[in-house]
């Protein structure tokens, strides 16, 4: 293990990616490519306007099928199971899985990052003294989209959780640390671990420490007795993370965690100070590595934390988070009916010459960074008797790319330096016309990779450092290189601004819909 001369390609690392809206399991060689896949994707529950669940059994139980499914295809190569030597846990952030301590049972669906319920809850905090003071401790500010607010709201709301949590008995977590906690067995082994790019989403996380914050704990007026946090440690760690208790992978360890988009930013190698990637998934997120130290954005971005790789090797990002990118591609295909999938998306926004001058505001979930308007909704401007569905089809797109411009913009404010490329992957950059728009309306190049399952290969690289598949970060240089499409901006700068220009009026537009 460890010998970069040895080409065998017989050992393995597995990746568990458990997105907002599949679940995936990847089997990675030395090389960094992806020899087996297996993905599911599970039921999204929406019970009322604005709510968004996940069921935490069947999120339990479609990891379970697709590590099973990418073995399966592991084992019809030849390959044997054994030289899988680790597993890795990727996930979407933030969307908050309450259980009971004693027994691991869930005591509510998870509530998802997505879900907007909170919004008055979060209205209420705002006015508490010291809610000013929240971000330098954390780095994210308030809104619906941490995991407190969800928290509070089922102590509020769910007798059952109110009851544990008087009991004694409450745990919480993350999806990460719920994957952990189960697939170790639950209660009997009771690994309650979390990572500090999981924790640092939760709010109860200080971003210097890497540790929970009494300050922030007492501000959500939380007795740290009665609820069980899980433990904090690096990213990558031999022991920390135990082992799969049962399954075709039975016994093998669990040695890297990294929520799903600093798992991208891994993934893209974005390891010194200064390199981006920007993931297209069912949000979008930028982030920018910042390096040793925490940066607290004072131009409505968060400041998280990159990776921990242990002592030396711990990086901070900041990060501008985007509520709704694919998701809204999937919304013309599954409630407008515009296409079939989300695949034929680009086909139908090409059918038109530019957007007709319609704006979508995609705002389902109010506005994340860096505008954070909680009350606006999603708004579609400009429409005339000469709109047809291209141009909706179109305005959809270019709603991702204008948020990213808008928050390159707050980082460069944030960070005085000015992006030279921007790495990107996932589901909706596989669309050319949209990472055309996107290099158009940033005005620098746009990298995509080939490879683009940079955020499992991200979590593998950190369950493969905790067990000497690689030694370093070096080793990792050549991965993922040949076959890179780079979109280069073809727009005059001036109709550039003029587009984002209208964008930016749209959305002062839409404010105050939800009020
Ligand atoms: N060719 C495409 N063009 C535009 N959007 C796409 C395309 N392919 C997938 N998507 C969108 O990408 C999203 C899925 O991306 P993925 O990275 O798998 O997300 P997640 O990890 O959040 O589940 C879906 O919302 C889908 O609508
Ligand atoms: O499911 P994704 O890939 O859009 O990512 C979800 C994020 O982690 C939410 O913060």
């Amino acid at each position: 293990m460890g010998d970069p001369t040895d080409d065998s390609h017989e050992t393995f690392v597995g990746s568990i990616d458990q997105g907002t809206t599949s679940t995936r399991f990847l089997i990675f060689n030395r090389s960094g490519e992806p020899v087996a896949s297996h993905q599911i994707e599970f039921k999204q529950y929406y019970p009322q306007s604005g709510w968004h669940e996940h069921d935490p059994l069947e999120i339990i139980s479609s990891v379970e099928q697709c590590i099973e499914g990418a073995v399966k295809d592991l084992e019809n190569q030849g390959h044997a199971k054994a030289s899988i030597k680790a597993v890795g846990i990727t996930n979407q952030r933030e969307t908050t899985v309450v259980w009971n301590h004693e027994t691991g049972e869930p005591l509510y669906n998870a509530i998802v990052w997505t879900d907007t319920r909170t919004q008055a809850l979060v209205r209420k905090l705002k006015q508490r003294l010291g809610a000013d003071k929240l971000q330098e401790l954390c780095g994210l500010p308030l809104s619906t989209y941490p995991s407190v607010g969800k928290l509070l709201w089922l102590l509020a709301n769910e007798p059952k959780v109110k009851d544990a949590y008087e009991k004694g008995n409450l745990a919480f977590g993350t999806i990460d640390s719920w994957l952990v906690y189960r697939l170790n067995g639950g209660p009997n082994k009771n690994v309650f671990v979390s990572d500090p790019t999981n924790a640092s989403r939760t709010m109860f996380m200080n971003l210097r420490t890497l540790d929970y914050d009494d300050q922030l704990i007492d501000f959500f007026r939380l007795d740290p007795r009665k609820v069980h946090f899980p433990k904090i440690t690096r990213s990558s760690d031999r022991e920390a993370y135990g082992r799969l208790e049962s399954g075709v992978l039975k016994g093998v360890p669990i040695t890297g965690c990294l929520g799903d988009q600093s798992a991208a930013l891994v993934g893209q190698k974005g390891f010194s100070p200064g390199l981006a990637k920007n993931t297209y998934g069912t949000g979008c997120f930028l982030l920018y590595n910042v390096g040793e130290k925490p940066v607290f954005s004072s131009h409505g971005l968060l400041g998280t934390v990159a990776y921990d790789f242990g002592e030396g090797n711990r990086m901070y990002a900041l990060e501008g988070s985007i509520a709704v990118a694919g998701s809204s591609v999937k919304f013309l295909v599954d409630n407008w009916g515009f296409v079939e999938s989300s695949s034929r998306i680009s086909q139908l926004a090409s059918t038109v010459e530019d957007n007709g001058g319609v704006v979508f505001v995609t705002a389902f979930s109010g506005l994340f960074a860096p505008y954070w308007i909680d009350d606006a909704r999603g708004t579609i401007y400009g429409i005339t008797a000469y709109t047809n569905r291209g141009h909706v089809a179109r305005a959809t797109l270019e709603a991702t790319c204008f948020q990213t411009k808008a928050i390159l913009n707050a980082m460069e404010k944030d960070s005085s330096r000015k992006l030279a490329a921007l790495a990107v992957d996932g589901g909706m950059s596989n669309s050319d016309l949209t990472m055309q728009t996107q290099a158009d309306l940033i005005q620098i190049p746009v990298l995509r990779p080939q490879m683009r399952e940079t955020t499992a290969l991200g979590a593998a690289i950190a369950a493969g450092l905790a067990v000497g598949v690689w030694e370093s970060l070096d080793e990792l240089k050549s991965v993922n290189v040949e076959g890179r499409t780079d979109f280069t901006p073809r727009m005059p700068e001036a109709k550039s601004r003029e587009m984002f220009e209208r964008w930016e009026k749209a959305v002062q537009m839409s404010r105050g819909w939800s009020a």
